[in-house]
């Protein structure tokens, strides 16, 4: 079955109500391919307005960057997903390196996390990815394959319909070093084979993968062409006008 090409903006800790604005009504002029799936994912403060502000008939969906495992109560600081979808929200981007390698989330509180968006009716963005020094090392599949597992154990196999993968190289995510198409396809091929030997053909077949870490207007056609490349998250790329040539990269 053909998977459905799918593009992520991670604007990280960005902007202002200005110019969030302005990039989704830019976004909102456009003319984006309708075979893609659009998900923007602005600061959480700003996440009602990217709501509000995004043509609901351009299909563009907006996503908070993180969400807490727990229903509700004494946890300062966080944002449950019942607040998600109460705030009409239905994505969230989860694991991202910057989180896992600033603020310590483990694998384990990925996994949690990831476990209660997806019964709590939140579609997740799951990152995962190495260090420059595990991909020198040689280790870039097993560290791979280490966050799926933790990711695996608390999932069926129909959660996996909401889970969308980001494979993001730390090495290459802000440093303008973006991985090679070979390099990208590697590991892409190497989760698809992992979904298939541990949850079988349906899901490997039908989860998208996406490649983040340094994409750009240019470099995106070269590896949306490759067969395991199913989209992309963008940080940095995602702000800018190129970002809608990114979107458009499949066509
Ligand atoms: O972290 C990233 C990628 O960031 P850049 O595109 O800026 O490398 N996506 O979540």
């Amino acid at each position: 079955m053909a998977r459905k090409f799918f593009v992520g903006g991670n604007f990280k800790m960005n902007g202002t109500k200005e110019s969030i604005k302005s990039i989704i009504e830019n976004l909102n002029k456009a003319s984006l391919d309708p075979n893609v799936e659009v998900v923007i994912a602005p600061p959480a403060l700003y996440l009602q307005l990217a709501r509000d502000t995004v043509d609901k008939a351009s299909g563009v969906e907006v996503a908070a960057q993180n969400v807490y495992h727990k229903p509700n109560g004494a946890y300062t600081g966080e944002i449950s997903v019942a607040q998600l979808k109460d705030s009409d929200i239905h994505w969230t981007i989860l694991g991202h390196s910057e989180r896992r390698t600033l603020l310590g989330e483990t694998d384990e509180l990925v996994a949690s996390k990831t476990k209660a968006a997806v019964e709590g009716g939140v579609s997740v963005i799951w990152c995962c990815g190495e260090s420059l020094e595990e991909r020198e090392a040689g280790n870039t599949v097993a560290v791979v394959e280490r966050q799926l597992a933790a990711l695996a154990a608390k999932l069926s196999a129909a959660d996996w319909k909401k889970i969308v993968i980001a494979y993001e190289p730390i090495w290459a995510i802000g440093t303008g070093k973006v991985a090679t198409v070979q390099q990208a396809q590697e590991v892409h091929e190497a989760i698809r084979k992992w979904l298939r030997t541990q949850f079988g053909d349906a899901v490997a077949d039908e989860t998208r993968i996406l490649y983040g870490g340094s994409v750009n207007g240019k470099n995106c056609k070269d590896l949306a062409k490759e067969k395991d490349i199913d989209g992309f998250l963008v940080g940095g790329a995602s702000l800018k006008p190129e970002f809608v040539d990114i979107i458009n990269s499949n066509q």
